[in-house]
């Protein structure tokens, strides 16, 4: 399996290089490039060895390492020349990244720092592409003066001979072992023991150790968290993508199979004719469209505040944390849930190997883990929103992606309710604001009674994680309202073109709205009248949306290669294809398959002969 993706990878990196220079010649920036890559990726269906290489490796290397160190590296790892990948996460920490156990320790003797992985919970646990792939790393650890801690820093560290790919002395790596998917991914461990390297190897561009030892601080020691925001932001696109394949899969199979009449008599409609069908498969399309705005959005704030980052500019980063941790969340939980309910919407031809969602799903549910486990950044977005409540009392400004929740608190109640799209983004907004508020009164009420800060998150997890998910609702559908009704582009569009994104608006407000009635209901009031003429707003967006199904979908543009789907092939051919993959498996290939003589015909014989015994 490794094998065979590192030669993918090989081929898709190729590739990747020849895009960059295509789309942005001479200049770093690998996102242009990236969107073409997204379908080489997609061909390595047991995943990339050399994702962290191309998504972590060669960027901290670029904005963690001073001009010098990029020449001395990053080029290389650029050009390929070097392979490496991101070396963080522990066997024994993961999240807790104060906690990490690998430490550096500087010789100011011989101006170097000595590397150790000094127990079994300190080795490095997960890298993509470390097990036998890498010849390179980033090792972070935490580093050491005088056996006083500095905090975290990365090193560069070289784990294999170049030439010859032996693991070089004082280095223990190998590969963690099998996973529930992404089993070509390589990911691998590693232990260090007294492995020395020059102090130029530590990624000085935002805080130095000098050759006497003296300690130059980062100005915002987050800085060191940057690689981990980029690759959360390529999450939330990537995630996107993955919903956007299962749902081009059910919509096309949901639009070949027929079963049951709807009327007595009639013929077997399509299965995408049943009500609940389109509920089960139209809102799964139409979060797809939605994430992959939202995603859009953050790229290119993740490109200019890493523009400004790397002038040492540091304002928007809160801002950029903030959202990229939450729609991280958002998309990698809702295509993980999304892309299983597209399976069941395939019946039992949903679990075959050949529909492919199955791999799709083990693609896309790690996510919810690596790059921030996805509870730890709920707490992560849930603590900045007490932060930023702290700042509307104090009547002070808020960042733009949280400017809503200022105006929310200015409202002494929730207007009179129109059903409006207007209405429907406000009532999800306001529910969010007052879960913040709750949220911050039981904060703050425990660090008033004494408890400590970490504590107080603690036990306010609940209502801070409540108030971090209806945040991201808030800020995912403002984003696709003001894409849909306020965009500039808004009068390029046609008519019939306007039409369908607006019907997609309105299902992706109806059903946030549903989606999250209880908490609403905890701060609007609502008529039993108002909400069901909302339940028939819904049944009527999912009949309009219905023939546009299939356009929606083809306009994702996933050729049948990227989906490897019998169920989603473009030509429709279903059962053709399913036979087809059926009589390709190993056991077609002999009418009798080894085992009967081997032991299916002892055991029933056996049987036999003692049923014979039995009646003697
Ligand atoms: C061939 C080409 C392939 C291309 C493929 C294309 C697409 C691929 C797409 C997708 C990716 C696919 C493949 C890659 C696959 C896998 C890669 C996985 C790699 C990893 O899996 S790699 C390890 C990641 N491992 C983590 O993710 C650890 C999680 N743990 C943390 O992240 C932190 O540790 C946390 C959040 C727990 C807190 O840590 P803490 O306790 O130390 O800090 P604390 O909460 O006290 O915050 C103090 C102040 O820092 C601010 N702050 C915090 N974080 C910040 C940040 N990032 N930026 C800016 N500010 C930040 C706060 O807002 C606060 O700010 P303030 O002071 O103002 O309040
Ligand atoms: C496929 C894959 C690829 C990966 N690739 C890399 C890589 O290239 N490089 C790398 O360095 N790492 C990599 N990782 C590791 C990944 O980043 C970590 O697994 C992730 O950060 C979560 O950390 P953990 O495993 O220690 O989970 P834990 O933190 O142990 O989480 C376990 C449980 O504890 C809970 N928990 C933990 N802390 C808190 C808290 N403060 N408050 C409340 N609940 C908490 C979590 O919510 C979760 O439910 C990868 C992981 C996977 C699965």
């Amino acid at each position: 399996m490794a094998s065979m993706s590192v030669k993918h990878a090989i081929a898709a990196a190729k590739k990747l290089r020849s895009l960059q220079e295509r789309f942005n010649p001479g200049g770093s920036d690998i996102y242009p490039a990236l969107m073409g890559d997204e379908a080489i990726t997609a061909l390595i269906p047991s995943g990339n060895p050399l994702s962290v290489h191309i998504l972590m490796f060669t960027r901290a290397l670029r904005e963690q390492g001073t001009d010098e160190q990029y020449e001395k590296f990053g080029r290389r790892a650029d050009n390929n020349e070097i392979i490496g990948t991101f070396a963080q996460t522990e066997l024994g920490h993961g999240t807790y990244l104060r906690g990490l156990e690998a430490r550096a320790d500087y010789d100011r003797g011989t101006e170097e720092f000595v590397l150790n992985t000094p127990k079994l919970s300190s080795y490095k646990w997960w890298p993509g592409g470390l097990g036998q792939t890498c010849n390179y790393c980033i090792f972070v650890a935490q580093l050491y003066i005088d056996n006083e801690a500095k905090g975290m820093a990365m090193f560069v560290v070289q784990i294999r001979d170049e030439e010859t790919h032996m693991p070089l002395p004082g280095v223990h790596v190998g590969e963690i072992g099998k996973k529930m998917g992404l089993n070509g991914v390589n990911n691998g461990f590693l232990g260090l023991k007294d492995y020395r390297v020059p102090r130029l190897n530590m990624l000085m561009r935002h805080q130095q150790v000098l050759p006497d030892g003296r300690f130059v601080k980062s100005p915002v020691s987050q800085v060191s968290y940057f690689p981990m925001v980029f690759v959360r932001c390529m999450v939330a696109r990537q995630n996107s993508n993955y919903l956007a394949q299962a749902a081009t899969i059910a919509t096309r199979y949901s639009v070949i199979r027929r079963q049951s009449p709807i009327e007595e008599g009639q013929p077997e409609p399509k299965i995408l004719e049943h009500l609940t069908q389109q509920m089960k498969v139209i809102p799964e399309i139409v979060t797809a469209v939605v994430y992959r705005l939202a995603a859009a959005n953050l790229q290119n704030m993740y490109n200019e505040t890493a523009e400004a980052v790397y002038r040492k500019d540091f304002s928007r980063l809160p801002e950029l944390h903030a959202l990229a941790c939450i729609l991280k969340v958002a998309t990698s939980y809702d295509s993980t849930y999304g892309i299983e309910r597209l399976r069941q919407a395939c019946g039992g031809h949903g679990y075959l190997t050949a529909g492919n969602l199955g791999n799709i799903f083990a693609m896309a549910a790690p996510a919810c883990t690596y790059e921030g486990e996805n509870s730890v950044l709920y707490l992560q977005v849930g603590k900045i929103l007490m932060k930023n409540w702290s700042q509307v009392l104090a009547g002070r400004e808020l960042m733009p992606s949280m400017a809503y929740i200022s105006e929310c608190s200015k409202m002494t109640s929730f207007p009179q309710w129109t059903g409006s799209w207007e209405c429907l983004l406000k009532a999800i907004q306001y529910a969010c604001v007052g879960s913040i508020r709750l949220a911050f009164q039981s904060y703050n009420a425990r660090v008033q009674s004494a408890q400590s800060q970490t504590a107080a998150v603690n036990y306010s997890g609940l209502e801070l994680t409540k108030a971090a998910e209806l945040h991201g609702r808030s800020y995912v559908a403002g984003n696709f309202y003001q894409q849909i009704v306020n965009s500039p582009n808004k009068h390029q569009r046609s008519p019939q073109f306007q039409k369908v994104l607006e019907n997609m608006l309105e299902l992706h407000l109806i059903q946030i709205f549903f989606r999250h009635l209880g908490d609403i209901l905890r701060f609007i009031r609502i008529t039993e009248d108002e909400i069901s003429a909302l339940q028939r707003r819904l049944e009527e967006v999912l009949k309009e949306l219905r023939p546009d199904a299939v356009a929606i979908t083809d306009a994702f543009d996933f050729n049948d290669k990227i989906l490897s789907s019998a169920l989603g092939c473009y030509d429709g051919n279903v059962y053709e294809r399913l036979f087809e993959a059926a009589l390709k498996h190993p056991l077609n290939r002999k009418s009798v398959p080894d085992f009967f003589e081997a032991h299916l015909k002892p055991f029933m014989k056996e049987n036999a002969d003692n049923a014979k015994k039995s009646k003697l």
